[in-house]
This record gives structure tokens, C-alpha cells and sequence, in this order.
């Protein structure tokens, strides 16, 4: 089946972990008999210093005549000074704004393997299966006015009632298939759109006599991630909760670079991108954790191509690269083999030819 991805490098890191993910696709694609056609496009830093924008026209258009788009990070210190408009910020939320991205999956889990990078003691944090479920299109990030002046600042959070609705009813189909929890995000003591958010949560969830759910305040969630973190199956938030809470909850399972993320539209087309940003400190050295991006690659095989088998043969793949003892160099490996990110993607590849040798095998005993 050919495939045609959009793949937005982006800055920094971004570029390593993309061309990671693209490499274990690829050898996806051998092991399955898939074609991936990549659509390359600019977006941020770099496509203000090669195009003058942080998202051209020929980058949307590329979007639009692709089946999925494949994202790395934007931004850096370089364009931190540019006019808002121009910010490589604003084009990745321009980006989610055309296309309607109103869903972000982020999926936490523990692995077994890396709980002794976790700063969480290995007891707290054993056992973590969470997601988020983040408004993207909505809030803070998207309001107007906004503006400063040396005197004052203003952001405005709006959200209209079908945002809300169209999120948390996601969030409650999604925890119908898991754990039968969701837990809802606000600010509901402080903010009147947390308590627009809580009224719909409360009518939605009674479509769902099955599904258990709590309404939580984003202070004291903060800090039962880190002391409960298990006790999550679905958390449901707005856009900006979302985005600080599952940085937060990254550091559960070792690191940030671990995390994946989807970004859907109702129709199921989407954008898949690790979670973290561009990682200026560590940019161009080859050091990044390329298994976000990676693992990024999977959800879009499941969720955009249905190809499920594929999607698993890459987690699995991670699974036992880990289980080995391999990491890079931000975990704080107990005695396990710090790689560099081109080496950590070589072993997952590894892994993956490794099964297609098997399956040559038992095709020809068949
Ligand atoms: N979706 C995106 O493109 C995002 C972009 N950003 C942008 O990224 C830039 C840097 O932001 P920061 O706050 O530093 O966040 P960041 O996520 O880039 O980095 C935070 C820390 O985590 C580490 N880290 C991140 N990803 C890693 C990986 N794959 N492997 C190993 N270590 C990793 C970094 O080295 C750094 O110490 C900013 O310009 C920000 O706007 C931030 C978040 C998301
Ligand atoms: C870079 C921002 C636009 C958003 C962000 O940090 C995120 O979506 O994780
Ligand atoms: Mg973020």
C-alpha cells in the first residue's frame, strides 16, 4: 500500500529524530511491503530563513496532498526575536488551526526498563498507562486580542461550547476502550471557561453511564501526576493544561524524548509529532532520543493507515531495545549503553529486520 507523508523536519532536533522515524518506517515498509512516499516541507526557524514564513503556502499545500503529516519541533533562541506573526511558534499553531487538529493524543506509559531513570520512585511510577486527551485548537494559545505593550499584556481564553464538546466526548469513547476513567483538568474555582468545560463534561458524561469520572483542579492534579500517576487512565484537559501537564507527566517514564503524540481531526486525518520542542542545548549532536518521533511513527501507521500489526512490530521493536538496556544520553542509565540517536535508531531497525528474517523463515516451512 504507498503512503504519502508530509514530513515537517522542522528546527533542531527536530531534523535528527524526523529522519529517525522516517528510517524505521522505511524499514517498516521492507518488512511489510508498504511504500512511503516523503513529502518534505518547511515549517518554522527554517522556513522563515529559507521562505520568509514560519509556514509557506507550499508547505500546506504539500499537507493537503498528503495522507498524514510527520512532524519534528520548531523554534530556537535564533527566532525568539521575531514579531509574534512570525515566530516559528505561530506556525505550528497555524498549522494545527488549518487543519483542524482539535485532538492531541499523548500517551504516558511506564516501561519496565527505564523506571530506574525515573526521578519517581520505582513503586510511583510502575504501572503508568495514562493519555491525554488536549484541546489544540482553542484557548489561550489561539485567542485575541493578544498583545503587549511595555505597560501591559493580554491574552484572551475563549472557548466555545462544540471545542469543549468535541474533546471530551473523544476522551470518553477513548476511556470506553481503556480503563472506563477519565479525568477532567480545570480551573473551575478561578476561571469561567473551566466552568463551561465542567458543565459539558457533566452532560456528556451522561452518555456514558459506564465511564467513571472526576472533576479535578490543574493545581492539585500537578501534583497528584507525581504521586499517584497510576491511579490515571484518561485525562482530558484545554490546551494549555495539556501542553504543561504532559511535560510534566513525560518525566515518568525517564524522559521527555520518549513521548509521542497524535493530533487529529474529526475525520480522522492527523498530524504526528514526538512532544518536545527543538532542544537547543542539545541540538546537532546527535544526541537526542530519536524514540518519541519513533513511537510518533507507530501512532500514525495505527490510527492513519490502520495498519496495527506494523504499529506494533515498532513498539515491540523500542520494547526490546530497551529491555536490552540501551538508552540515550539524558536517561540516567544503571549501567545500561548510553547510544547516540542514529545508533538508538539502527537497533530499533534492527529489530525490525531481525523479525523479518523470522518471518522469511516461517513463510518457507509454511
Ligand atoms: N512541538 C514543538 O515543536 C515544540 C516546540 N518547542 C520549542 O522548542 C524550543 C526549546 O524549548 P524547551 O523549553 O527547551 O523544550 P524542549 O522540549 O525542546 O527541551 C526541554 C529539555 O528536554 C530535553 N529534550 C527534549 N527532547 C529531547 C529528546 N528527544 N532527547 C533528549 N532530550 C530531550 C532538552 O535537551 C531540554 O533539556 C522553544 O523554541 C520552544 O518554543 C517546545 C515544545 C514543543
Ligand atoms: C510550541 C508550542 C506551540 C506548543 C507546545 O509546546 C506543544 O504543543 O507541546
Ligand atoms: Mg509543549
Amino acid at each position: 500500500m504507498k503512503k504519502r507523508v508530509a514530513v515537517l523536519a522542522g528546527d533542531g532536533i527536530g531534523k535528527e529524530v524526523t529522519n529517525a522515524a522516517t528510517a524505521v518506517l522505511d524499514a517498516i515498509g521492507r518488512r511489510f511491503h508498504h511504500e512511503f512516499e516523503w513529502v518534505h516541507g518547511l515549517l518554522g526557524g527554517d522556513a522563515l530563513d529559507q521562505a520568509g514564513h514560519p509556514i509557506p503556502e507550499e508547505t500546506i499545500r504539500k499537507c493537503e496532498e498528503s495522507d498524514a503529516i510527520l512532524l519534528g519541533a520548531i523554534g530556537g533562541p535564533k527566532w525568539d526575536h521575531y514579531p509574534k506573526e512570525l515566530r516559528p511558534e505561530k506556525g505550528l499553531l497555524q498549522l494545527r488551526k488549518h487543519f483542524e487538529l482539535s485532538v492531541n493524543l499523548r500517551p504516558v506509559q511506564a516501561y519496565k526498563t527505564l523506571l530506574s531513570s525515573s526521578p519517581l520512585k520505582e513503586e510511583v511510577a510502575e504501572g503508568v498507562d495514562l493519555v491525554f486527551v488536549r484541546e489544540l485548537t482553542g484557548g489561550l494559545y489561539f485567542g485575541e486580542p493578544s498583545f503587549h505593550t511595555d505597560e501591559e499584556a493580554v491574552d484572551t481564553l475563549v472557548y466555545k461550547r462544540e471545542e469543549i464538546e468535541r474533546v471530551v466526548r473523544f476522551a470518553f469513547e477513548l476511556a470506553k476502550l481503556r480503563k472506563k476513567k477519565v479525568s477532567s483538568v480545570d480551573k473551575a474555582n478561578v476561571l469561567e471557561s473551566s466552568r463551561l468545560w465542567r458543565k459539558i463534561v457533566e452532560e456528556i458524561a451522561a452518555e456514558f453511564p459506564d465511564v467513571e469520572y472526576e472533576h479535578m483542579l490543574v493545581d492539585s492534579t500537578s501534583m497528584k501526576l507525581i504521586t499517584s500517576p497510576a491511579s490515571f487512565d484518561v485525562i482530558v484537559t484545554e490546551n494549555m493544561f495539556g501542553d504543561i501537564l504532559s511535560d510534566e507527566a513525560s518525566v515518568i517514564c525517564g524522559s521527555l524524548g520518549m513521548l509521542p503524540s497524535a493530533s487529529l481531526r474529526a475525520d480522522g486525518f492527523g498530524l504526528y509529532e514526538p512532544v518536545h520542542g527543538s532542544a537547543p542545548d542539545i541540538a546537532g549532536q546527535n544526541k537526542a532520543n530519536p524514540l518519541g518521533a519513533i513511537l510518533s511513527g507507530a501512532m500514525m501507521l495505527r490510527t492513519a493507515f490502520g495498519m496495527n500489526q506494523e504499529a506494533d512490530a515498532i513498539e515491540e521493536a523500542v520494547k526490546k531495545v530497551l529491555e536490552a538496556g540501551f538508552g540515550t544520553g539524558e536517561f540516567k542509565t544503571q549501567g545500561g549503553k548510553v547510544l547516540t540517536t542514529t545508533e538508538m535508531t539502527e537497533k530499533v531497525i534492527n529489530e525490525i529486520e531481525c523479525e523479518l528474517v523470522s518471518d522469511h523463515i516461517l513463510a518457507a516451512y509454511q
